[in-house]
Protein backbone atom coordinates (compact mmCIF):
# COMPACT_ATOMS: atom_id res chain seq x y z
CA UNK A 1 0.00 0.00 0.00
CA UNK A 2 1.51 3.54 -0.77
CA UNK A 3 2.00 5.32 1.87
CA UNK A 4 0.12 8.59 3.29
CA UNK A 5 2.21 10.11 5.31
CA UNK A 6 2.73 14.31 5.18
CA UNK A 7 5.83 15.90 7.29
CA UNK A 8 5.30 19.31 8.74
CA UNK A 9 7.03 21.64 11.15
CA UNK A 10 5.63 24.27 13.70
CA UNK A 11 6.06 27.61 12.50
CA UNK A 12 9.28 29.34 14.46
CA UNK A 13 8.90 32.05 17.26
CA UNK A 14 10.99 33.82 14.43
CA UNK A 15 8.40 33.72 11.75
CA UNK A 16 7.90 37.14 11.30
CA UNK A 17 11.77 37.56 10.38
CA UNK A 18 11.20 35.26 7.31
CA UNK A 19 12.26 36.04 4.22
CA UNK A 20 10.47 38.18 1.19
CA UNK A 21 12.14 38.38 -2.35
CA UNK A 22 9.18 39.29 -4.39
CA UNK A 23 6.67 41.04 -2.49
CA UNK A 24 6.45 44.04 0.28
CA UNK A 25 7.00 43.28 3.81
CA UNK A 26 4.07 43.31 5.44
CA UNK A 27 3.54 42.63 9.36
CA UNK A 28 2.65 38.59 10.75
CA UNK A 29 0.11 38.05 13.14
CA UNK A 30 2.42 34.88 14.78
CA UNK A 31 -0.63 34.26 17.03
CA UNK A 32 -2.46 33.82 13.82
CA UNK A 33 -0.39 32.26 11.82
CA UNK A 34 -0.28 29.31 14.56
CA UNK A 35 -3.95 28.83 14.78
CA UNK A 36 -3.60 28.45 10.62
CA UNK A 37 -1.08 26.23 10.34
CA UNK A 38 -2.89 24.01 13.22
CA UNK A 39 -5.92 24.29 10.56
CA UNK A 40 -3.78 23.48 7.37
CA UNK A 41 -2.33 20.42 9.74
CA UNK A 42 -6.05 19.65 10.74
CA UNK A 43 -7.06 19.48 7.39
CA UNK A 44 -4.36 17.07 5.95
CA UNK A 45 -5.16 14.73 9.42
CA UNK A 46 -9.31 14.88 8.35
CA UNK A 47 -8.39 13.58 5.10
CA UNK A 48 -6.15 10.33 5.92
CA UNK A 49 -3.01 12.01 6.26
CA UNK A 50 -0.64 10.51 8.72
CA UNK A 51 1.14 13.76 9.86
CA UNK A 52 4.45 13.64 11.39
CA UNK A 53 5.80 16.46 13.38
CA UNK A 54 9.89 16.98 12.25
CA UNK A 55 11.47 18.74 15.16
CA UNK A 56 11.39 22.43 15.48
CA UNK A 57 13.91 24.76 14.23
CA UNK A 58 13.08 27.53 16.64
CA UNK A 59 16.28 29.31 15.12
CA UNK A 60 15.11 29.22 11.38
CA UNK A 61 12.21 32.00 10.51
CA UNK A 62 11.46 30.11 7.39
CA UNK A 63 11.02 26.38 8.78
CA UNK A 64 7.57 25.83 8.80
CA UNK A 65 7.98 25.82 4.67
CA UNK A 66 9.03 22.11 5.22
CA UNK A 67 8.69 21.39 1.36
CA UNK A 68 11.90 23.32 0.66
CA UNK A 69 14.33 21.13 2.85
CA UNK A 70 13.98 17.62 0.73
CA UNK A 71 12.53 16.04 -2.34
CA UNK A 72 11.18 12.49 -2.26
CA UNK A 73 11.41 10.09 -5.07
CA UNK A 74 10.49 6.54 -4.51
CA UNK A 75 12.05 5.75 -0.98
CA UNK A 76 14.87 8.58 -1.76
CA UNK A 77 15.14 11.61 -0.12
CA UNK A 78 17.05 14.08 -1.62
CA UNK A 79 18.02 16.66 0.84
CA UNK A 80 18.27 19.93 -0.84
CA UNK A 81 21.15 22.52 -0.63
CA UNK A 82 18.58 26.03 -0.26
CA UNK A 83 19.32 28.73 -2.38
CA UNK A 84 18.82 31.09 0.46
CA UNK A 85 22.20 30.99 2.90
CA UNK A 86 19.46 31.63 6.13
CA UNK A 87 18.23 28.53 5.37
CA UNK A 88 20.58 25.92 5.49
CA UNK A 89 20.47 25.07 9.44
CA UNK A 90 16.74 23.79 8.19
CA UNK A 91 18.10 20.55 6.88
CA UNK A 92 19.54 18.46 9.83
CA UNK A 93 16.34 17.70 11.48
CA UNK A 94 14.61 16.72 8.03
CA UNK A 95 17.64 14.80 7.39
CA UNK A 96 16.61 12.84 10.82
CA UNK A 97 12.78 12.46 9.97
CA UNK A 98 13.35 10.71 6.46
CA UNK A 99 15.84 8.63 7.89
CA UNK A 100 13.89 7.13 11.03
CA UNK A 101 10.83 7.10 7.95
CA UNK A 102 13.00 4.61 6.16
CA UNK A 103 14.22 6.31 3.10
CA UNK A 104 17.25 6.39 1.32
CA UNK A 105 18.92 9.65 1.63
CA UNK A 106 21.25 11.78 -0.61
CA UNK A 107 22.15 15.27 -0.59
CA UNK A 108 22.57 18.35 -2.69
CA UNK A 109 26.46 19.77 -2.40
CA UNK A 110 28.13 22.88 -2.84
CA UNK A 111 28.10 24.45 -5.32
CA UNK A 112 24.75 22.87 -6.01
CA UNK A 113 21.49 24.73 -4.54
CA UNK A 114 17.96 23.38 -4.90
CA UNK A 115 14.62 24.53 -2.90
CA UNK A 116 12.05 21.88 -2.67
CA UNK A 117 9.39 24.27 -3.93
CA UNK A 118 11.26 24.89 -7.60
CA UNK A 119 10.56 20.63 -8.06
CA UNK A 120 7.23 19.19 -9.33
CA UNK A 121 6.62 15.74 -9.76
CA UNK A 122 3.77 14.59 -12.30
CA UNK A 123 3.96 10.79 -12.75
CA UNK A 124 7.66 10.43 -13.63
CA UNK A 125 8.32 13.57 -14.74
CA UNK A 126 10.21 15.82 -12.56
CA UNK A 127 10.11 19.65 -13.34
CA UNK A 128 12.68 21.95 -11.76
CA UNK A 129 13.00 25.54 -11.90
CA UNK A 130 16.04 27.50 -12.22
CA UNK A 131 15.32 30.21 -10.76
CA UNK A 132 16.51 32.50 -8.20
CA UNK A 133 16.88 29.77 -5.37
CA UNK A 134 17.49 27.04 -7.67
CA UNK A 135 20.55 26.70 -9.82
CA UNK A 136 21.98 24.55 -12.48
CA UNK A 137 24.19 22.61 -10.55
CA UNK A 138 21.19 21.93 -8.42
CA UNK A 139 19.32 20.68 -11.75
CA UNK A 140 22.36 18.50 -12.57
CA UNK A 141 22.55 17.15 -9.00
CA UNK A 142 18.80 16.24 -9.14
CA UNK A 143 19.11 14.74 -12.15
CA UNK A 144 21.64 12.55 -11.14
CA UNK A 145 20.16 11.20 -8.10
CA UNK A 146 16.23 10.40 -9.66
CA UNK A 147 16.88 9.64 -13.59
CA UNK A 148 18.61 6.53 -12.30
CA UNK A 149 15.54 5.66 -10.51
CA UNK A 150 13.55 6.01 -13.91
CA UNK A 151 12.57 10.09 -13.74
CA UNK A 152 12.48 12.48 -16.47
CA UNK A 153 13.91 16.10 -15.46
CA UNK A 154 12.52 18.77 -17.28
CA UNK A 155 14.33 22.14 -16.22
CA UNK A 156 12.46 25.49 -16.52
CA UNK A 157 13.32 28.98 -16.29
CA UNK A 158 11.37 30.73 -12.94
CA UNK A 159 11.83 34.58 -12.69
CA UNK A 160 8.91 36.04 -11.38
CA UNK A 161 8.18 34.36 -8.24
CA UNK A 162 10.13 32.77 -6.10
CA UNK A 163 9.59 28.84 -6.69
CA UNK A 164 8.52 26.99 -9.90
CA UNK A 165 5.65 25.70 -7.46
CA UNK A 166 4.55 29.47 -6.60
CA UNK A 167 3.46 29.59 -10.53
CA UNK A 168 2.73 26.06 -11.39
CA UNK A 169 1.48 23.08 -9.88
CA UNK A 170 -0.63 20.22 -11.30
CA UNK A 171 -4.21 18.70 -10.98
CA UNK A 172 -4.59 14.92 -10.03
CA UNK A 173 -5.10 14.16 -13.37
CA UNK A 174 -1.51 15.67 -14.80
CA UNK A 175 -2.77 18.97 -16.16
CA UNK A 176 -0.04 21.58 -15.01
CA UNK A 177 -2.72 24.53 -13.70
CA UNK A 178 -0.45 28.21 -13.50
CA UNK A 179 -1.22 31.65 -13.33
CA UNK A 180 -0.19 33.34 -17.04
CA UNK A 181 1.55 36.51 -15.64
CA UNK A 182 3.41 34.48 -13.36
CA UNK A 183 4.08 31.59 -15.55
CA UNK A 184 7.42 32.07 -17.75
CA UNK A 185 6.97 29.60 -20.51
CA UNK A 186 3.29 28.06 -20.37
CA UNK A 187 4.07 26.21 -23.76
CA UNK A 188 6.39 24.03 -21.49
CA UNK A 189 3.88 21.76 -20.18
CA UNK A 190 2.19 19.27 -22.18
CA UNK A 191 -0.98 20.56 -20.50
CA UNK A 192 -1.50 23.77 -19.49
CA UNK A 193 -4.85 25.25 -17.42
CA UNK A 194 -4.74 28.86 -16.64
CA UNK A 195 -6.18 29.86 -13.29
CA UNK A 196 -7.50 33.66 -12.57
CA UNK A 197 -5.59 34.15 -9.19
CA UNK A 198 -2.04 33.69 -8.18
CA UNK A 199 -2.35 31.87 -5.42
CA UNK A 200 -4.62 29.80 -7.19
CA UNK A 201 -2.46 27.82 -9.14
CA UNK A 202 -1.34 25.96 -6.15
CA UNK A 203 -2.96 23.09 -4.86
CA UNK A 204 -2.32 19.99 -2.95
CA UNK A 205 -3.88 16.67 -3.60
CA UNK A 206 -5.55 15.40 -0.48
CA UNK A 207 -6.80 12.24 -2.27
CA UNK A 208 -9.97 11.06 -4.75
CA UNK A 209 -11.56 14.83 -5.92
CA UNK A 210 -10.17 16.54 -3.36
CA UNK A 211 -7.46 19.16 -3.54
CA UNK A 212 -6.29 21.71 -0.76
CA UNK A 213 -6.32 25.56 -1.64
CA UNK A 214 -6.03 28.57 -0.31
CA UNK A 215 -8.51 30.84 0.79
CA UNK A 216 -7.47 33.48 -1.23
CA UNK A 217 -8.34 31.96 -4.61
CA UNK A 218 -11.88 31.63 -4.85
CA UNK A 219 -12.71 31.77 -8.37
CA UNK A 220 -10.09 29.18 -8.99
CA UNK A 221 -11.58 27.30 -6.82
CA UNK A 222 -14.98 27.81 -8.53
CA UNK A 223 -13.14 27.01 -11.67
CA UNK A 224 -11.93 24.13 -10.52
CA UNK A 225 -15.32 22.72 -8.32
CA UNK A 226 -16.83 22.84 -12.19
CA UNK A 227 -14.48 20.83 -13.51
CA UNK A 228 -15.58 18.31 -10.95
CA UNK A 229 -12.77 18.85 -8.18
CA UNK A 230 -13.09 19.39 -4.40
CA UNK A 231 -11.52 21.97 -3.24
CA UNK A 232 -10.84 22.51 0.76
CA UNK A 233 -10.25 25.62 1.61
CA UNK A 234 -7.80 26.67 4.00
CA UNK A 235 -6.44 30.18 5.07
CA UNK A 236 -2.86 30.55 4.72
CA UNK A 237 -2.46 34.49 4.85
CA UNK A 238 0.10 34.75 7.29
CA UNK A 239 2.25 32.16 5.38
CA UNK A 240 1.43 34.38 2.14
CA UNK A 241 2.81 37.47 3.57
CA UNK A 242 6.20 35.80 3.83
CA UNK A 243 5.59 34.09 -0.10
CA UNK A 244 4.64 30.77 1.59
CA UNK A 245 1.70 28.70 -0.46
CA UNK A 246 -0.43 25.21 0.91
CA UNK A 247 1.73 23.43 -1.26
CA UNK A 248 5.14 24.26 0.97
CA UNK A 249 3.84 23.81 4.51
CA UNK A 250 3.85 19.85 4.59
CA UNK A 251 6.15 17.30 2.58
CA UNK A 252 3.67 14.70 0.88
CA UNK A 253 5.22 11.13 1.08
CA UNK A 254 2.82 8.78 -1.14
CA UNK A 255 5.89 6.20 -2.66
CA UNK A 256 7.16 4.93 1.09
CA UNK A 257 6.63 1.09 1.57
CA UNK A 258 6.65 0.97 5.10
N1 LIG B 1 8.02 26.28 -1.43
C1 LIG B 1 7.66 27.49 -1.08
O1 LIG B 1 6.83 28.13 -1.71
N2 LIG B 1 8.28 28.02 -0.03
C2 LIG B 1 8.02 29.31 0.49
C3 LIG B 1 9.22 29.84 1.18
C4 LIG B 1 9.01 31.21 1.72
C5 LIG B 1 10.18 31.75 2.50
N3 LIG B 1 9.83 33.01 3.07
C6 LIG B 1 11.40 31.91 1.63
O2 LIG B 1 11.58 32.98 1.05
O3 LIG B 1 12.19 30.99 1.53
Amino acid sequence: MPSKKALVRRPSPRLAEGLVTHIARERVDHGLAVEQWEAYVEALDAHGWETLEVDPADDCPDSVFVEDTVVVYRNVALITRPGAESRRAETPGVEEAVARLGCSVNWIWEPGTLDGGDVLKIGDTIYVGRGGRTNAAGVQQLRAAFEPLGARVVAVPVSKVLHLKSAVTALPDGTVIGHIPMTDVPSLFPRFLPVPEESGAHVVHLGGAKLLMAASAPKTADLLTDLGHEPVVVDIGEFEKLEGCVTCLSVRLRELYV
